[in-house]
């Protein structure tokens, strides 16, 4: 008998049996010995192994590091950054200004000086939250805020 997982098929064009293995929908030809496997080893469709992003991030008192190139002691509430970052999000939306200007004048990151270019970074680089929405961007995409121990970013992927 079959190992669990597995479902014998026929070629219609060879006539000859594979087995399909019913977690994956993938097939192979040699009789499986072990136990269909859940996961899809070739895993392509796993996302990509790094991105590059651009950020704006406006601090708080809360913030983990509450000061920046800009403010050498930042006492905004975290309601009032959020605040601000909805704000530029909506004029970025509506194209009154760009993702570029804003970062540059405002962001409370040294990347500020590179428009907000963090450049590319792989999985585990940055804090998760800042992690699982930059690698559900779409290239091109602007997120919603987000919230991390450093502040209220908004996260534009640019690769
Ligand atoms: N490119 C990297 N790998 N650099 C290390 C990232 C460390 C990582 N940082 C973050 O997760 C947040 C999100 C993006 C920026 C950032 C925080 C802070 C600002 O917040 P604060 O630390 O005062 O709380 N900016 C940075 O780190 C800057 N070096 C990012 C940067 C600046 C210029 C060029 C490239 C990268 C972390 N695990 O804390």
């Amino acid at each position: 008998t079959l190992p669990e997982g597995w479902e014998e098929r026929m070629s219609r064009s060879t006539g000859m049996v594979y087995y399909l293995n019913k977690h994956t929908k993938k097939s192979q030809w040699d009789m499986p010995t072990e136990t269909a496997p859940i996961v899809d080893e070739d895993n392509d469709n796993e996302g990509p192994s790094n991105v590059q992003c651009s950020h704006l991030l406006v601090k708080h008192a809360g913030s983990r590091r509450p000061s920046s190139w800009r403010e050498k002691n930042i006492t905004r509430t975290k309601e009032e950054a959020m605040d601000m970052i909805k704000e530029f999000r909506r004029q970025i939306i509506n194209k009154e200004t760009t993702f570029a200007e804003l970062a540059r004048t405002y962001s409370d990151c040294s990347s500020a000086k590179r428009d907000g270019d963090l450049g590319q970074f792989k999985k585990g680089q940055m804090q998760k939250p800042f992690e699982l929405v930059s690698f559900n961007l779409e290239v091109g995409q602007l997120s919603h805020p987000v919230d991390t121990d450093s502040g209220v970013h908004i996260i534009l992927r640019t690769a």
